[in-house]
C-alpha cells in the first residue's frame, strides 16, 4: 500500500526553519494518512542557497527586486513564488498563476504539507491559499487501514466509508478559496442541471447515441473530433432528435455553435476552449454547460463561469486518451465531492467501469462519465444494464 507518512520532508525549508516544518508537520498531519507519496521533493526557499536546482522554489515578496536571481532560476528550471499582500504569483519557465485574496499566517506550511500530499505545486497552492487555521471539516480522519488512493482493481477491495471520508485540515469552505486573476467577470449562472446525472457515457457517434438511448440511458455526450463539417451537423441534429425524443440530456464535446444551432440540451467544453468559446452565446440560448477540470486550480477556474457541472478527471488511468495529469484517485475525488457539494454537480471520467463504479459513487459524485466501459462492452445492453443499477436505474 502507497501510504504516506504523516510528515513534511526535513528539508523541505531552505534554510532550514525548526517552527514552520513543525506547522507544516502539523498540517500534513491534519490531512490524513490515505494520499499518494510525493513523485517529487520540493525544497522551499526562504533565501537563496549558492545554485538552485529544478525542485527549488523560492519565495520572494518582490521578485521585479531581483530580476537577476529571477531570470536565474528560472533557466535552473526552478519556480518562483512572489508573496504580496493579498496577491501570490507562481511563475515556473512555461507557466504564470496568479492568486488573490487573504491569505492564512501559515500558508507556506500549508503549501509543504499539501506538496506532501503530492499535489501539483499550482494545485497545493491553491489549496494552501484557502487553508485556514480554525476551518476544520466534520467527520473521521480517513481510515489508515485502507488506501483509496489506490484503483480498487489493482490489489484490494475499495473501502467505501475511507473513500468518502473528508480530512479534517482539508479547506472545506469555497469562500476561503483565492481568486484567480486573469479570468473574465462572472457572467450569469448556466442553467442547472440534475446533481445526480447518473450514468453518463461519452460516445462518437449517433448510431451510438441511439443504441444507449433504447437502452435507458439518459445523460449522454457526443464527442467527436471529426472536422468533417457536414458530417459534424448531420450528427448532431440526429443525436439531437434521438435525444429529445427520450426527453434525454445530450451533450455536445467541444461543438458549441453547431449544439447551439442544432437545440442540445447542453455543451461540454474543456479549459483550452475556454479561451475560444463563445460562453455568452451558450448561455443566452440557454444550453447548459459542462467543463473539464484536473485539480483544485481548474476547479476555481471552471466555477468561475459558473457551469451547469463540473467534469473531474481522469480519476484513475485511461487509455481513451493521453492525459497531461497524473490520476486523480478516489481519495481526491472525495475531497472535491466534498468541496463542490451543494455548489454545482460533480462527474467523475477517466478508467471507470463497472468493477470501480461503487468505489467511485462512494466519494460522493453524482455521475460517472465512461467511454471504453460501454463502446468496448463485448455485451452492450449488459454493461449498461450493469452499470446503471449502480445508479438505481432498472431495466
Ligand atoms: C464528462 C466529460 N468530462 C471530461 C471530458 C473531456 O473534455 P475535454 O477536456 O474537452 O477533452 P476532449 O474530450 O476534447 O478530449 C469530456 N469530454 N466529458
Ligand atoms: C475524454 C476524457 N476526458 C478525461 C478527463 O479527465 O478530462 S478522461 C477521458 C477519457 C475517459 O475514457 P475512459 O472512460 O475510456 O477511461
Amino acid at each position: 500500500m502507497l501510504h504516506t507518512p504523516e510528515r513534511v520532508d526535513s528539508e523541505a525549508f531552505w534554510p532550514p526553519a525548526d517552527e514552520l516544518l513543525e506547522a507544516a508537520d502539523d498540517i500534513r498531519a491534519s490531512l490524513g494518512s490515505n494520499w499518494p507519496a510525493p513523485a517529487r521533493k520540493l525544497r522551499f526557499c526562504l533565501s537563496a542557497p549558492t545554485r538552485p536546482s529544478p525542485t527549488d522554489v523560492r519565495v520572494l515578496i518582490d521578485a521585479s527586486a531581483h530580476p537577476d536571481e529571477r531570470r536565474a532560476w528560472l533557466e535552473a528550471g526552478a519556480a518562483i513564488i512572489e508573496a504580496a499582500p493579498a496577491r501570490v504569483e507562481l511563475r515556473t519557465a512555461s507557466e504564470v498563476y496568479a492568486w488573490s485574496g487573504e491569505r492564512s499566517d501559515d500558508w507556506l506550511a500549508a503549501l509543504a504539507a499539501f506538496c506532501a500530499c503530492d499535489f501539483a505545486l499550482h494545485d497545493a497552492l491553491t489549496l494552501a491559499l484557502a487553508w485556514r487555521p480554525d476551518a476544520h471539516a466534520t467527520g473521521p480522519i480517513t481510515d489508515p487501514t485502507a488506501d483509496p488512493t489506490a484503483d480498487p482493481r489493482a490489489n484490494q477491495p475499495a473501502d467505501h466509508a475511507a473513500a468518502r471520508a473528508i480530512a479534517p485540515g482539508w479547506p472545506v469552505d469555497l469562500a476561503t478559496y483565492p481568486a484567480i486573476e486573469g479570468l473574465p467577470a462572472p457572467g450569469r449562472p448556466f442553467p442547472t442541471c440534475p446533481d445526480a446525472l447518473g450514468l453518463y457515457p461519452v460516445v462518437p457517434t449517433a448510431e451510438w447515441i441511439e443504441r444507449l438511448l433504447e437502452r435507458g440511458v439518459r445523460t449522454i455526450q457526443l464527442r467527436t473530433k471529426s472536422t468533417d463539417g457536414r458530417w459534424l451537423d448531420a450528427e448532431i441534429a440526429r443525436a439531437v432528435r434521438a435525444a429529445r425524443a427520450c426527453d434525454a440530456r445530450l451533450f455536445i464535446n467541444d461543438h458549441w455553435q453547431r449544439a447551439i444551432d442544432a437545440g442540445a440540451y447542453g455543451v461540454h467544453l474543456g479549459q483550452e476552449d475556454l479561451q475560444t468559446a463563445d460562453l455568452d452565446a451558450i448561455a443566452a440560448a440557454g444550453l447548459r454547460l459542462g467543463l473539464s477540470t484536473h485539480g483544485p486550480y481548474e476547479m476555481l477556474v471552471a466555477l468561475r463561469f459558473r457551469p451547469s457541472y463540473i467534469a473531474m478527471g481522469a480519476v484513475f488511468p485511461t487509455t481513451t486518451k493521453q492525459m497531461p495529469t497524473a490520476p486523480q484517485g478516489l481519495v481526491r475525488l472525495a475531497h472535491y465531492a466534498g468541496l463542490l457539494s451543494g455548489h454545482v454537480p460533480l462527474v467523475a471520467i477517466g478508467g471507470i467501469d463497472l468493477s470501480v463504479i461503487d468505489a467511485v459513487l462512494a466519494t460522493g459524485v453524482g455521475s460517472a462519465a465512461v467511454v471504453r466501459a460501454v463502446t468496448e462492452a463485448p455485451d452492450l445492453t449488459a454493461a449498461v444494464d450493469a452499470l446503471q443499477a449502480h445508479f438505481g436505474v432498472s431495466d
